[in-house]
């Protein structure tokens, strides 16, 4: 794994790469819950290593792809647990009023009282990340947070995510959603970020053409170019007669 890079508090970092790249490795490294053999990850100034583990639990909420919750809870209760590393730091009533707020941004309010087992796959990946909500972190890790979401649901839950105003790295696998939703890009090929940088120096034609192996085009559309990408390898028409 290589990887040198900083982010300033408050930005959106993606993390795109082709399969076996080494995101989720990079993300279990941010999360702590791997240690590095070498090098080391800082937040704020203080080494993540030496940070307790209850305080990096109340500064840091991570949705990994494997979320694997009781399906007996209820969401609410799901939901709730995100608010045990800091259950000390607010009153009964600010938790209740804060959890009904995560729930109405994950618009999981008319869920709140289904066991988690009986929600949508769309629906429990909102879960996740209201329950990460409910921490009230400060940096908030998502590995692929738009798994099992159709279109209109990627962009709500991108569009809630980038306005939240706390730090986000997330992997992102679909390149076409990073330049609407992350103020930052970090390109991984080989187990290492090969580039990383603001989201429009770095996602460019060339560096996925180099990563990915398709061509990504920014089109016209309307008022303002839409990215695209292109991933045929074959080029051949659809609906040829191969007899003709
Ligand atoms: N616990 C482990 N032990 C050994 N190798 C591992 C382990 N976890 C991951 N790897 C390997 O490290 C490489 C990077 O894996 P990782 O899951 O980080 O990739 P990724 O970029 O997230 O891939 P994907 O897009 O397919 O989810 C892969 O080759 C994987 O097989």
């Amino acid at each position: 794994m290589g990887a040198d890079f900083a982010l300033d508090r408050g930005a959106i970092l993606a993390i795109a790469g082709p399969n076996g790249a080494g995101k989720s490795t990079l993300m279990r490294l941010l999360a702590g819950t791997v240690a590095p053999t070498s090098g080391s990850i800082t937040l704020d100034g203080q080494q993540l290593s030496e940070i307790k583990l209850d305080e990096r639990a109340r500064q840091i909420a991570f949705v990994s792809q494997n979320e694997v919750p009781d399906g007996r809870l209820q969401v609410r209760d799901y939901v709730e647990l995100g608010q045990m590393p800091i259950w000390h730091e607010y009153s009964r009533d600010d938790h209740k009023n804060a959890l009904d707020q995560v729930l109405k941004l994950a618009q999981l309010e008319d869920k709140a009282d289904f066991p988690i087992a009986c929600l949508s796959g769309g629906e429990r990946q909102r879960a996740h990340i209201a329950r990460a909500l409910a921490q009230r972190p400060r940096l908030l890790l998502l590995d692929e947070p738009t798994n099992h979401l159709d279109p209109e649901a990627k962009g709500r839950i991108l569009s809630l995510i980038s306005t939240l105003g706390v730090t986000i790295i997330m992997i992102l696998h679909d390149l076409v959603l990073i330049p609407e939703f992350a103020s930052h890009v970090a390109l991984m090929k080989n187990g290492r970020v090969s580039q990383f940088g603001l989201t429009d120096d770095v996602l460019t034609s060339q560096a996925v053409r180099s990563t990915f192996g398709v061509d990504y085009l920014l089109l016209p559309h309307g008022s303002r170019c839409v990215p695209v990408l292109d991933i045929r390898k074959t080029p051949v028409p659809l609906g040829r007669n191969q007899d003709k």
